[in-house]
């Protein structure tokens, strides 16, 4: 992406100049709600034109090859819903006739092979609409590869999943990125630090870091406390500071984003990935 803006109407700018390049494997998009994640997804998704700037995919240009470049992408988007009254079969055979994947035998073939892989074969007959959370989830991401796409956009496919179908989504996706490149938009931290090689975070359409995870992780460095607070300190302090709180036997254990100590007697830690992120967009997290 080369210095792409996208603004809605007359007021509403929601990128502004991007530049991104994003290579093989598993890339995170990271950011507060609102900050742009989905519009810029939508836009290589082809959905959505950028107000100014370019945009290319392996070589194609968004503006003049769209139909090439929607070959090559699948994606799922944000509120993604199946037809409840199909069976997960048909939704994905579907799906596959809509890409024009060929003869009835080979979509057969292709639909039964991504059943297996997103583990949902025992259920390909039942109706999406009994599907848990998490199965609609993967059904989603079954539809987003059918034709083997060399790009795959993911927006926030974790938001509502309990932990261990969280987990196991995640799993799903890295296995996907070893041949392809996923782009996986979220706004929590825990979804990409495991399986991301780079990363890049958003906050009011804007980049403001893109990189290595341990880049971000190194923006937290001096910025994170621990500290023993009484009862009366802890509800003192500014909410938004404390990113970690646990009660003891004498007050409550705080873990304390800050560019100086939050007391004097705070000891430095060592940050995480969730530090450097709240490091560098501390207050303005959320619109
Ligand atoms: N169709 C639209 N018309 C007007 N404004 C829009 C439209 N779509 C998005 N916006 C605004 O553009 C900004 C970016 O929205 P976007 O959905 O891309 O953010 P996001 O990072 O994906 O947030 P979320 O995590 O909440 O989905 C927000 O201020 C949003 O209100």
């Amino acid at each position: 992406m080369h210095n792409v803006s996208k603004s809605y109407g007359k007021n509403k700018q929601a990128l502004k100049s991007v530049h991104l390049k994003i290579g093989h494997g598993m890339f995170g998009l990271l950011g507060p709600n609102g900050a742009g994640k989905s519009t810029l997804l939508r836009m290589l998704a082809t959905l959505l034109k950028p107000t100014s700037g370019t945009i290319t995919i392996n070589g194609c240009d968004l503006a003049r090859e769209a139909d090439t470049i929607r070959r090559m992408i699948g994606y799922l988007p944000q509120s993604f819903q199946a037809h409840p009254q199909m069976t997960g079969r048909q939704f994905l055979d579907y799906v596959a006739i809509m890409k024009g994947i060929g003869s009835g035998k080979e979509r057969k073939r292709h639909v039964d092979e991504l059943l297996e892989q997103v583990n949902l074969a025992d259920k390909a007959s039942l109706a999406v609409k009994t599907y848990s959370g998490g199965m609609r989830q993967r059904i989603g991401i079954a539809q987003a590869l059918i034709g083997c796409p060399q790009v795959l956009i993911v927006d926030e496919p974790t938001a509502g999943l309990d932990p261990e179908e969280r987990v196991r989504f995640r799993n799903l996706l890295n296995r996907f990125s070893r041949e392809r490149t996923v782009i996986l938009s979220t706004h929590i931290v825990g979804d990409i630090e495991t399986s991301c090689t780079q990363l890049a975070v958003m906050s009011r359409g804007e980049v403001r870091y893109a990189g290595h995870p341990q880049g971000l992780v190194k923006i937290g460095e001096g910025q994170v406390w621990e500290v023993e607070l009484s009862d009366n300190e802890f509800t003192e302090f500014e909410p938004s500071q404390i990113v970690g709180a646990r009660r003891t036997s004498t007050g409550v254990r705080c873990r304390i984003v800050s560019s100086s100590p939050p007391v004097p007697h705070a000891a430095s830690a060592v940050p995480t990935l969730e530090d450097g992120y709240l490091a560098l967009i501390g207050g303005e997290r959320s619109e």
